[in-house]
């Protein structure tokens, strides 16, 4: 019989506080190899911190934290992971190949450097100084600093923000290279597109709980929502308060509405609109079950 291995990131239990602020209260997560763990919620919901836990940047009140079954901070376990923060700073005076280099000399078994520019699409930037990039240029270096020591897990703080269309598609691509490989990943990202895109599973955090764990698929029948489109002359807020309707707003001059009952829903709408247009029903993303799923847990005074 096979043995299950140990995860290779887990909270239990963990608790933080900032002060008289609870940051997180009581978390429990676990990431096994190859996986692609995705950590959502709205601002202030604990996601930071609960990397700064896993990190060993942080230590918990209460609870434990480890990686690879070991305390964060050891050296053993450091070794095995690759981390790209929200903020990074590095040397602006070092061009992006001695960076590379450098970083790369940290790690007992380094990806040669051609390949993790390869990976994170930076080929053209090896000569150029770290500081006169761009934004989104930086980012991609963030990420092959992230990569270059074969980490077998990686902290992923979104990764996307300041990237044009074309540098996230090949990044999503590159972190779907690694997962393949059997690298483990922990995303944290605001657009719920890219959780949808790469996530494996999903966690939702809100007020320092776990608000939601699973697949994106059982997170949308979680929320059993449809959205309707449609091109109409009926008022968004009108509609919004029609009794099986979640939630409706105007975008791109089209009516957008989620609902739990699309069929009772359409007919409604059919009846007091003659002149409607472009009718669509689709499944819900996770972009409706998220803000449904966060809704549901403001207390009701809110
Ligand atoms: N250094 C700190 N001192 C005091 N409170 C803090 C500190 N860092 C975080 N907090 C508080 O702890 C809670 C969780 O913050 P955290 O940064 O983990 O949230 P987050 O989910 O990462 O948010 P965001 O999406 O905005 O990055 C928030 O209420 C935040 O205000």
């Amino acid at each position: 019989m096979n043995t299950p291995l140990a995860p290779v990131a887990r909270l239990a239990g963990a608790v933080k506080r900032y002060g008289a602020r609870v940051a997180l209260d009581g978390v429990d997560l676990q990431l096994q190899r190859g996986e692609l763990l995705a950590l959502l919620g709205p601002n202030g919901a604990g996601k930071s911190t609960s990397i700064a836990l896993l990190l060993g940047l942080l230590r918990p009140d209460a609870g434990r934290a480890e990686l690879f079954g070991l305390d964060p901070q050891r050296i053993e376990a450091r070794r095995r992971i690759g981390v790209m923060l929200q903020t990074a700073t590095l040397p602006w005076t070092l061009r992006v190949g001695e960076l590379l280099r450098l970083t790369a000399s940290y790690y007992p078994r380094p990806r040669p450097l051609n390949e993790c520019a390869a990976l994170a699409g930076i080929g053209d930037l090896l000569s150029r100084y770290y500081g006169k990039l761009s934004g989104g240029q930086q980012r991609r270096v963030q990420f092959a600093l992230a990569l270059c020591g074969r980490p077998e897990l990686l902290f992923l703080d979104e990764p996307t923000v300041g990237m044009d269309i074309d540098a996230r598609q090949k990044l999503w691509m590159a972190i779907r290279a690694l997962v393949a490989e059997g690298c483990a990943v922990v995303l944290t990202t605001h657009y719920l597109e890219e959780a949808e895109a790469l996530a494996q599973r999903v966690v939702v955090l809100d007020q320092g709980r776990v608000l939601s764990e699973g697949s994106v698929d059982a997170l949308r029948a979680r929320v059993a929502l449809a959205r309707i489109r449609c091109r109409t002359g009926l008022d968004a807020a009108a509609v919004a308060r029609w009794p099986q309707v979640a939630s409706a707003s105007c975008a791109d001059g089209r009516l957008h509405i989620a609902t739990a009952s699309p069929e009772v829903v359409v007919r409604r709408l059919l009846d007091a609109d003659a002149d409607l247009r472009e009718l669509e029903v689709l499944r819900a993303g996770l972009a409706e079950a998220f803000t449904e799923l966060t809704r549901e847990s403001l207390p009701e005074a809110a």
